[in-house]
């Protein structure tokens, strides 16, 4: 039903690069109709020229939805071409890292029912997932009709604070590239013990991919999976050791990693 208010009143990108090229690519799949989309983006990709959406065309009087895919940085310029749509009936949903809340407030009105909302790239093949929280003037429909259109991409979490944005962008929004440089590395780790490249980077694709998908599905939790493979004295024990290590291995990298990329994000909400 609420899917079926954003296909009729239509739904507005604003910022069409690789998060929002990735929900859009979740959307159409999902059903919404390309007429009800209306993309603004200055360089449109040629997928996207040839998608068949309204592209840099007049905006829909009364839109269901503007979703806001533009860098933190740009924001600035791009917001103000959408105050026209802000106190009414549209539902803002922005996705960009760090930008709070309050930034949309005093560009679009006080009064704008305004979603914050942190994704990640998976959304392109309809496994994402999304944390949202919106601001006072979000009603219960509108906070549903956004968990709604973030569904048709992923799973959806909703949040108790804003400030869980940070945390949350750490983990699952850049998340995907840690796990990106995961597969990078084993690959070429495994060149180094001899393996071609593309034998290795065969069996590190396969390798995340599939104990990914095992963390998920199986009731164990990790720590247990991970005992699972691991023989007394044996092979994997050797890795963990080096991995495991409390100076330098993965648990310090990675609270450092995520450290950095939460507290960048506190950095952008100060513009
Ligand atoms: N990439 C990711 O994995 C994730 C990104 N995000 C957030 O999503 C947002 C977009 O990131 P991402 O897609 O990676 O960045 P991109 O640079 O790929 O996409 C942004 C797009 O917005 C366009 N743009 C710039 N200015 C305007 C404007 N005034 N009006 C309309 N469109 C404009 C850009 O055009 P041009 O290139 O010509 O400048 C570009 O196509 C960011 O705020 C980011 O924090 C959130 C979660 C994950
Ligand atoms: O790197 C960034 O800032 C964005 C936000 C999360 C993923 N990409």
């Amino acid at each position: 039903m609420q899917m079926d208010d954003v296909a009729r009143r239509g739904l507005v990108l604003l910022g069409c690069g690789k998060m929002g090229s990735a929900m859009l690519a979740g959307w159409l799949e999902g059903g919404l109709p390309k007429s009800s989309v209306t993309v603004l983006d200055p360089k449109p990709s040629d997928w996207l020229q040839g998608l068949g959406v309204r592209l840099n065309e007049e905006l829909p009087e009364d839109p269901a939805i503007v979703l806001v895919a533009v860098k933190p940085q740009m924001m600035g310029d791009a917001l103000p071409s959408m105050q026209a749509k802000g106190n009414g009936t549209t539902l803002f949903v922005s996705v960009a890292a760090g930008t709070p809340i309050a930034t949309f407030e005093q560009s679009l009105g006080e009064k704008t029912p305004i979603v914050r909302a942190m994704p990640n790239t998976p959304s392109a093949i309809g496994r994402g997932i999304t944390a949202i929280i919106g601001n006072a003037h979000t009603t219960p429909d509108q906070l549903d009709l956004a968990e709604a259109l973030l569904k048709a991409v992923g799973q959806v979490v909703r949040l108790e604070r804003e400030d869980q944005m940070d945390g949350v962008t750490a983990v699952s929004g850049s998340g995907p590239a840690y796990v990106f440089h995961l597969i990078e590395t084993m690959a070429k780790a495994g060149e180094e013990q001899g393996l071609s490249p593309e034998l290795a980077l065969q069996l590190a694709k396969a390798t995340v991919g599939g104990a990914g998908a095992l963390a998920e599905r199986s009731d164990e939790h990790p720590g247990k999976l991970r005992e699972n493979v691991t023989s007394p004295n044996g092979t994997t024990q050797a890795a963990l050791d080096v991995l495991m290590n409390e100076k330098d291995g993965f648990p310090v990298l990675l609270s450092r990693a995520l450290k950095a990329a939460a507290d960048r994000s506190r950095e952008l909400a100060n513009g």
